[in-house]
C-alpha cells in the first residue's frame, strides 16, 4: 500500500480532528499507527474503537513540556482501561479518578496511588473507603459533610491530604450540560456563600486531614485560555485569604481540566502552550501578594485521549429521506452518545476503497430505535457510498467508550490499540453472552 506522506502533526499545530499518525492513502485506504484500518476491521470487526498510542503519548509530552513545573493529572473519565493507565503512567502523568471503579482500574494497572486524586460531588461510602484503603494522594472535598465522613475512615496516626473544590463562578464550556464552574451547579463549594470558607476551617481543625490546596473545574471543551486566567485569579485570591485568616500557606492549586480539542477541520483545540500563560500569571499574582508560588495541577481528559480515537463502523443501509439521505451504520448512540447529548459534531471519512463518484451530503445515523440517534449531520461522503462500506469517525477517543451503553442490548465495541505497525486488542467486544450473564431472572 502506498501511503501519502503527510507532515507529522503535533498538538500545537494540529487543527484537524484525526490522530497524529493517521495517513490517508491515494487508494482510499487509511492507516493509523502504521496499521491499515481495513486490517483492524478484518481482525476485530465493527464497530470498533481504535486508539493511537503515539497520539496519546505525544499529547502527554506536549503538556509536560509546555508546563514543566505543573502536575498533569489525566482525567480517567474521558477514556479508561489498563492500557491507557500504562501509557499515562509511563509518561509521568498523575491521575484524576472519580469513583472506586476508576480507581480500581488504575490500581490494577499498578498506577502509583500517591499520584492519584479522587473527585466526586457525591462520593459513596465505597468511593471514600477505596480512596483511604488504596492511600490515594489527595481527595477533593466537594461537600461539607464529606469532611467528617472521610476523616472517620482515616486510620489513627495517619493523615489524608485533601483539596477543597471551590466554585469560581465562571461559566465556560461548549454546552450547558458540561459547564461546572458556576454557582448554579451541583459541583464545588461557594466562596461568596461561605461554604468554601467553612470547609477550610473545618478541615484545618480535623487532625486526620491535611489541607494542601484548592481546586476548581470550569467545564469541558473550553477553547480559550481566558476563563482559566480568571479562575486562577479567583483562586490565588482565596489562597491569600486563607493565609490571612488562618496563617496557613497552601502549596497547591488545581485548575481542573476542560481543554478543547478539534472535532472538525474548522476547529482548533486549546493547546497546552496557551496554558503556560495561565501558569505565568499565577506566578506573577502570587509574587504580587507575597505568597509562595503554588504548584499547579491541570486535569486534561479529552485533550489527552480524544483526538487519539477513531471509531470504525460498517454501513448497513443507505436510505433517501424527504430532506436528506441517511447512511445508517452498525453502531450509534450506544457507542457515541455525544451528538445526541450535546449536539457534538464529527468528521467522517469512508475508508477501504477509492471512489470516483464525487461527493454528496449525508446524515450518518446509528441503528438504535430513536430519531436522535445521529453520529454526524451533513457530512460529505462519496456519492456511491453503499452497504458494506467502512466509515471512520474522528475524535472519538474521549467520552465515547466511557459513556457507552448497551441500549437495545447492543454489546459495547472493543478497543484496539495501534502502535508502530501493530494492532492489539486492549478491551474485548461485549457480546450477547456478557449481557445475558447479568440477567439472572426467571
Ligand atoms: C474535576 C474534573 N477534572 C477534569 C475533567 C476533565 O475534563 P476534560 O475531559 O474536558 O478535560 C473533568 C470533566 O469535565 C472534571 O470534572
Ligand atoms: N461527558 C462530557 C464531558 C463531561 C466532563 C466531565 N466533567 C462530554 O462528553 O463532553
Amino acid at each position: 500500500m502506498t501511503l501519502l506522506i503527510t507532515p507529522p502533526r503535533t498538538p500545537e499545530t494540529a487543527t484537524g480532528p484525526w490522530p497524529a499518525t493517521m495517513r490517508f492513502t491515494a487508494g482510499g485506504r487509511a492507516a493509523l499507527g502504521g496499521v491499515d484500518l481495513m486490517e483492524v476491521v478484518r481482525r476485530f470487526g465493527t464497530p470498533a474503537y481504535v486508539m493511537d498510542e503515539a497520539d496519546v503519548r505525544l499529547r502527554c509530552r506536549a503538556y509536560r513540556s509546555a508546563l514543566p513545573r505543573a502536575e498533569i493529572a489525566y482525567a480517567a473519565k474521558a477514556f479508561w482501561c489498563r492500557a491507557m493507565a500504562a501509557w499515562v503512567r509511563s509518561e509521568g502523568l498523575s491521575l484524576d479518578v472519580c469513583s472506586a471503579g476508576e480507581l480500581a482500574v488504575a490500581r490494577s494497572a499498578g498506577f502509583p496511588a500517591d499520584r492519584i486524586i479522587l473527585h466526586g460531588n457525591a462520593k459513596t461510602p465505597a468511593d471514600l473507603r477505596a480512596a483511604v484503603d488504596e492511600r490515594v494522594g489527595r481527595v477533593v472535598i466537594d461537600d461539607i459533610a464529606e469532611i467528617n465522613r472521610l476523616a472517620a475512615l482515616v486510620p489513627a496516626g495517619t493523615r489524608q491530604k485533601v483539596l477543597v473544590r471551590v466554585i469560581p463562578d465562571i461559566e465556560a464550556g461548549a454546552h450547558a450540560a458540561i459547564r461546572t464552574g458556576g454557582e448554579d451547579h451541583k459541583f464545588g463549594l461557594s466562596i461568596g456563600g461561605g461554604a468554601a470558607g467553612e470547609a477550610v476551617s473545618r478541615i484545618l481543625a480535623q487532625p486526620r486531614l491535611e489541607l494542601v490546596g484548592l481546586h476548581c473545574h470550569l467545564g469541558s471543551q473550553i477553547a480559550d485560555a481566558a476563563p482559566y486566567e480568571e479562575a486562577a485569579r479567583v483562586l490565588v485570591e482565596q489562597l491569600a485569604r486563607i493565609r490571612d485568616a488562618h496563617g496557613v500557606v497552601l502549596p497547591q492549586l488545581d485548575l481542573g481540566g476542560g481543554h478543547a480539542i478539534a472535532y472538525t477541520s474548522g476547529q482548533t483545540g486549546l493547546a497546552p502552550a496557551r496554558l503556560a500563560a495561565v501558569a505565568a500569571s499565577v506566578e506573577e499574582r502570587s509574587a504580587g501578594i507575597g505568597l509562595p508560588v503554588p504548584r499547579l495541577t491541570f486535569e486534561p481528559g479529552r485533550a489527552v485521549s480524544g483526538p487519539a480515537g477513531v471509531t470504525l463502523y460498517r454501513v448497513i443501509a443507505v436510505k433517501k429521506g424527504l430532506r436528506r439521505t441517511y447512511v445508517a451504520v452498525d453502531g450509534g448512540m450506544s457507542d457515541n452518545p455525544r451528538p445526541a447529548l450535546y449536539g457534538a459534531p464529527h468528521e467522517v471519512r469512508m475508508i477501504g476503497r477509492a471512489s470516483l463518484a464525487g461527493e454528496r451530503e449525508y446524515m450518518v445515523v446509528g441503528h438504535h430505535c430513536e430519531s436522535g440517534d445521529t453520529l454526524a449531520e451533513a457530512v460529505r461522503l462519496p456519492a456511491d457510498v453503499r452497504p458494506g462500506d467502512v466509515l471512520g469517525v474522528a475524535a472519538t477517543g474521549a467520552y465515547n467508550h466511557t459513556m457507552a451503553s448497551t441500549y437495545n442490548m447492543t454489546g459495547r465495541p472493543p478497543v484496539v490499540a495501534v502502535s508502530r505497525g501493530a494492532a492489539r486488542l486492549v478491551v474485548r467486544r461485549e457480546g450477547v453472552d456478557d449481557l445475558l450473564r447479568r440477567d439472572v431472572g426467571l
